[in-house]
Formats: structure tokens, C-alpha cells, sequence
């Protein structure tokens, strides 16, 4: 985007833009896996030509509710029409609000309860796409149609590593299996982002990956497609599952994220990806009843995916073995390996049954990769290939970022400014999705209240509310009844919601990485999206990092924070060393690592301009650990 507007402008451009709301928002939303009537036994995949299973039928699944209750966008915002959004705590109580995780939906279909093998119960597999009837048109309903590929043409790409296996061009190139092929027509994926151009190969040829790529650009689909793959041809194999306790269970495959919510969002993804391939696929997250996810897990899993607090105590009551796990993925593996998090990922991976880098095959995906966490993730990893796809090229960048200075005792009028002039720009009447960020959990609840009780209705999620009121705060923001979202770092960090158009970061996190995911909530998948930021002398520390992102995308960089970060460039350990690169370079690069082999990563390609020096040079502080 080369002119600049206002920022009312361009949130309603993007809005506009983005602008496909109601019944594909609602299709893509978190959590509301539809319930489905009784299944047939699960049958793993080493025994499915084999006879068919004479154990009883499992329990009926008591899933969360469907999402055929949820209500469309709520009608122009306005102070006294504040029904009309609902979601908000300080608002009537609304009456689609669920109640719990025991409600059952209305769909029909499902694995059905006849007996026979794995291919009939297949047959029958929910779609979850929507309605099983009309597969065709429910997979049409979905986004992605409108993915802006020439944004990502100049996109300059790094590979280092040992015969590091060449990129394709197309899906057609990549023999993923003709089930797979299928579910990505139906998701309209014409072709390949650049980082399933260059991670997928690398994946299928069995290569470890470290993979460094931008904000919605197509991670997920990334680390899936060659798993789902993998398991498919797995199928075939007799590789018996061993028994150690009938009601331990033995995936082939393991992929974990950092919070509920994303987790929640790969299995929703997995299992479109997977949709009547035989694959299947379970969650695992805290704050929701175990028992179900027992149960879930029992009639069998291929691909567990799973937030390591949840994990490990699955772990520890046995009823979850890794001993079989092929394919370990860590989505923002960065974060799953910061201090908060890296004890209980060494639990999982080191010190229970899994098999060992080598013997497995490790897949760590994130936008942003600091050079200590890079190492520490060396660990898990055997000769593995290292994939740095940088920011949209320079010209074409997909987020505006503006930043203002704004005093701490002015911010909250200044937000009702921006939000005022937004409303006034909305499109269609439509407030466009706002997603509010703010430093802590009390500071999220006051400010929701006060917008709330100032005409806006707002909703909110963070670490101390129940996991059922999370889950319906995306739910009711997603769906834009309620359209602005005020958040902690809960949900920073790999949340797909289509039509976020703006994202303020009210507080300006600690770390410039967290402000990468944060804004990297809009702008997703070749949209363009809007990010403001309010900074103060609070933010000080920020001003350098901020300042050389900044000019990296090609942003305007006022004078005054051009100032700051002269000033806060001595001594601050919260900047990036070099600057020039988005995601960061392999460390094995850089002259201070040393494993005896000076010319064993040698093997670096790269497109695009990337230079020879730059990326992240400092890990910052800030990191907590609230998240499981
Ligand atoms: N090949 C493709 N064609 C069209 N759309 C795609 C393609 N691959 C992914 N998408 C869409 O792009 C969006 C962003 O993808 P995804 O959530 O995987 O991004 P990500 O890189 O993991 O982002 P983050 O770093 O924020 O976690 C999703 O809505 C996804 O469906």
C-alpha cells in the first residue's frame, strides 16, 4: 500500500476488503465442533483392510454445541442498541449464549453406528465443513477465494542446510495423496503460499524443519499437509500399535501450540485437511472437562493436537503413549520454547517415550525465531533445514502500521476517537473487527466494561476467565456480534479471524516479537489490515526494535519515535541486530556457533535480497508463562 489515508480510511478499506462476513465467518469458528451421533470403533490405520472390528460401539459423543444457533452480524453499532452485539458481560444476557460443553447439536450424519470397517465409518465421516448434505457448497462457502498471490511475488526466501529438497509451484507437484488433493480444492487453496511452496517438499522428503515465515501466511497448512500425508501412507503399513493399557491410546502424530484457542483452530483446520481421508484427528487443551477428550481420544487419534500443560497430564495418567508419534510439530515454536514453556516441553519430548530426533520427524514453524531459541530448538531437531520466508516484499505490504503518541492518562479517548471514526466509516453500517490489546487481565476488564457503558460493544478474553467465556468471546467477535475484542497476549499469537480489520495495541507489549503476532491478528492470507499503536515514555525500551521493523515494511517512521530509539539504542537489549530480515536466519550461520564443521550448513540458498547479515539479535524479556 504505497499512499496513506487516514486510519479510518484504510480500517474501512480493509473491512471492505474483507468483507465476506456471516456464514463463512461463522463456518470457521473456533470451537464449535458439531456434535455427531454414536461411532463405529475406531480402527487405526495399520489394521483398516483389515476384518472389521466386533467391539461395541463407543459411547455417543456429547461434543460441544453446534454452531447452528449463532447470529449473524448484530446491526449498526449504536449506544442504545446495544442487544443487537451481545457478548459483552456488562450487557443482557444473550440468548445464544452457551451452556457448556455438554450441548449437543443437531447434525446428522456423523460416523454412524453401523458396523464394518474403517472406509464405511469414513463414509460417514462429519463434514467439517458444515452441512453433509451439500459438501460441494459448504466447502464453497469458506474464505480464501480472494488471496492476493502477487503480494507474496517478491517474497525473498532463505534456505540453509544439508540438500535442502527444491520448492514446487503448484499442489499438483506434490504427491500428497488424491483424498488430501481433494479437501484442498475444497478449500479453494488455488496454490501454494511460499512457505508451503518451500516447507512442504522439504517435510515430504522426511527433512527436520525450522520455519521462520510471516503473520497468515499459511503455517498451518504448512506442518499439516505432510503429516496428514505421511499418516496416509502409513495406512497401508502393518506397523501394529503396541498394548500397553487398553485405554492407552498411541498417535502417529503430535502437534502443539501454545494456547486453547489456537490449538482448538489447528484441529478445526486438521480436520478439514483430513476430511474422509481416514485421518483422525483429536484436541487436547486445559480448562475444558478431561473426560470428554478422554473419551474423544479413546475412539482413537492419529493426530493429537495438544497444549503441554493438558498434555502432560494426559501423560501422566498413562493415557496418552508417544511412543508411536512420527511427526512432532510445534506451532509458534518460538513461545513453546521461551522459558515459560520449555520445561514442559522437554517433559514431553525428552523425558517420556517419544522416539528421539532422527527417529522422529520435527517440524517448528513461527513467524519470529530468536537466535537462544533457535538453539535451545537445535535440541529437537536432526540435520534439519532451516526456511526464513521474509515479510511481503517491500512495496506491497499487507499491514499499515501507524504508530502515536499518546499519554497514558489520554488513551481511552483516544481510542473512542479512532473507534468513533471507524463506526463512521463502517461499512454497510458494519463496525469492522477491532482487536484491542492491552498489557494485563484486570486492565482488559476495565477496559471492556468502559467501552461497553460508552456505546461500544466489546467483549473480551484473557487468562482469568473461564474457558467457556473465551471461547464465546471469539465466538461472538468472530462472528461480529460483537466487533471489537479487547485482549491480553492470550490471543496473539496464531488466532485466523477473517475480518479483522484493525488491531490496536492500546499497551504496547514488552517484546517486539509479541508485537509482530499481535498485529499479525490483520493482514492475513494477502488481505491488508490496518495496526495502531499508542506509545509513551513507558514504551521507551520498544522505540529501536519498533522503529527498524518499522522501516523494514516500508512504513513511515515519525521523527519523534525515530528519536526515541536513537536515544534507547545504548545499552537496550529489545532490538534486532542488523535489521534487513523479517523472520531471522539460521544460527548456525553465524560465526559464533561452532560444531566442528565449518562447512556443514554451507548449503544456504537464498532469493529475494536477503543480505548477508541481519535478524533478530536480541531475545527480550516479558515472556509469561500464563498460557497452557
Ligand atoms: N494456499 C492457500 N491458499 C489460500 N488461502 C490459504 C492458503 N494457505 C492458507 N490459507 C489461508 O490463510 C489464512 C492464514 O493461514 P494460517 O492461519 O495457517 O497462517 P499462519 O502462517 O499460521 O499465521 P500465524 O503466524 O498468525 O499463526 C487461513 O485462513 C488459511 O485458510
Amino acid at each position: 500500500m504505497s499512499t496513506r489515508t487516514s486510519w479510518a480510511d484504510l480500517a474501512a478499506n480493509s473491512a471492505a476488503e474483507n468483507t465476506t462476513a456471516g456464514s463463512s465467518a461463522n463456518n470457521a469458528s473456533v470451537g464449535t465442533t458439531s456434535a455427531a451421533p454414536a461411532r463405529s470403533t475406531y480402527v487405526p490405520p495399520h489394521l483398516r483392510n483389515r476384518v472389521p472390528s466386533s467391539d461395541p460401539p463407543a459411547p455417543p459423543y456429547s461434543g460441544p454445541a453446534s454452531s447452528n444457533d449463532r447470529q449473524g452480524y448484530g446491526g449498526p453499532a449504536s449506544s442504545n442498541d446495544r442487544q443487537g452485539y451481545g457478548g459483552s458481560r456488562w450487557g443482557p444476557p444473550r440468548n445464544d449464549y452457551r451452556s457448556g460443553y455438554g450441548g449437543g447439536g443437531g447434525r446428522t450424519g456423523g460416523w454412524g453406528n453401523r458396523s464394518g470397517g474403517w472406509d464405511r465409518g469414513r463414509e460417514r465421516e462429519v463434514n467439517p465443513f458444515g452441512d453433509d448434505d451439500d459438501t460441494e457448497q459448504a466447502f464453497s462457502e469458506q474464505e480464501n477465494t480472494g488471496i492476493n498471490f502477487d503480494a507474496y511475488e517478491d517474497i525473498p526466501v532463505e534456505t540453509s542446510g544439508e540438500n535442502v529438497p527444491p520448492p514446487v509451484n503448484t499442489f499438483a507437484e506434490i504427491d500428497l495423496g488424491e483424498a488430501l488433493n481433494q479437501n484442498i480444492h475444497r478449500c479453494k487453496y488455488v496454490k501454494p503460499t511460499p512457505v508451503q511452496r518451500h516447507a512442504i517438499p522439504i517435510s515430504l522428503a522426511g527433512r527436520d524443519l525450522m520455519a521462520c515465515a510471516q503473520t497468515g501466511s499459511g503455517k498451518t497448512a504448512a506442518f499439516c499437509f505432510p503429516i496428514i500425508s505421511g499418516i496416509m501412507k502409513m495406512q497401508g503399513q502393518s506397523a501394529q500399535r503396541p498394548l500397553r493399557g487398553a485405554r492407552t491410546v498411541y498417535p502417529l502424530a503430535l502437534i502443539l501450540s501454545p494456547t486453547r484457542e489456537l490449538s482448538m483452530q489447528i484441529h478445526e483446520e486438521a480436520r478439514k485437511f483430513s476430511y474422509q481421508t481416514g485421518v483422525k484427528v483429536v484436541v487436547a487443551y486445559g480448562g475444558a472437562p478431561i473426560n470428554q477428550q478422554l473419551r474423544e481420544l479413546e475412539r482413537g487419534v492419529d493426530i493429537l493436537v495438544a497444549t503441554p500443560g493438558r498434555l502432560v497430564d494426559l501423560l501422566e495418567r498413562a493415557r496418552v503413549s508417544l511412543q508411536m508419534v512420527k511427526y512432532l510439530a510445534l506451532d509458534e515454536a518460538d513461545r513453546m520454547l521461551d522459558m515459560g514453556f520449555e520445561p514442559q516441553i522437554r517433559k514431553i519430548v525428552e523425558q517420556n517415550d517419544m522416539p528421539l530426533p532422527g527417529a522422529r520427524q520435527t517440524m517448528l514453524f513461527s513467524a519470529t525465531f530468536p537466535k537462544e531459541i533457535q538453539r535451545l530448538a537445535s535440541d529437537f531437531l536432526f540435520n534439519y533445514v532451516f526456511l526464513a520466508v521474509g515479510r511481503v516484499g517491500s512495496s506491497t505490504d499487507l499491514i499499515v502500521q501507524r504508530v502515536e503518541f499518546v499519554h497514558e492518562s489520554d488513551k481511552r479517548s483516544h481510542l473512542m476517537d479512532l473507534l468513533h471514526a471507524q463506526r463512521a466509516n463502517g461499512v454497510q453500517g458494519k463496525q469492522a473487527l477491532t482487536l484491542v490489546f492491552v498489557e494485563t487481565k484486570k486492565g482488559a476488564d476495565s477496559l471492556e466494561h468502559w467501552l461497553y457503558v460508552n456505546g461500544f460493544p466489546s467483549t473480551s478474553i484473557h487468562g482469568d476467565r473461564t474457558q467457556q467465556e473465551r471461547e464465546q468471546a471469539l465466538r461472538s467477535f468472530r462472528s461480529g456480534n460483537t466487533p471489537i475484542l479487547v485482549a491480553t497476549d492470550v490471543a496473539a499469537r496464531g488466532l485466523d479471524i477473517p475480518h479483522v480489520a484493525h488491531v490496536v495495541n492500546f499497551d504496547l507489549p514488552n517484546d517486539i516479537d509479541d508485537y509482530v503476532h499481535r498485529i499479525g491478528r490483520t493482514g492475513r492470507a494477502g488481505k491488508t489490515g490496518l495496526a495502531t499503536a499508542f506509545f509513551n515514555e513507558g514504551n521507551a525500551s520498544l522505540a529501536r526494535s519498533l522503529a527498524d521493523l518499522m522501516q523494514e515494511s516500508n512504513q513511515e517512521v515519525p521523527a519523534w519515535l525515530s528519536r526515541y530509539a536513537v536515544r534507547s539504542s545504548y545499552g537496550g537489549r529489545n532490538r534486532r541486530s542488523g535489521g534487513g530480515r523479517f523472520g531471522g536466519r539460521d544460527f548456525r550461520r553465524d560465526s559464533s556457533f561452532s560444531r566442528g564443521s565449518s562447512d556443514y550448513y554451507s548449503g544456504a540458498n537464498s532469493s529475494g535480497g536477503y543480505g548477508a547479515s541481519g535478524g533478530y539479535g536480541g531475545y527480550g524479556s516479558g515472556m509469561t508463562s500464563a498460557w497452557d
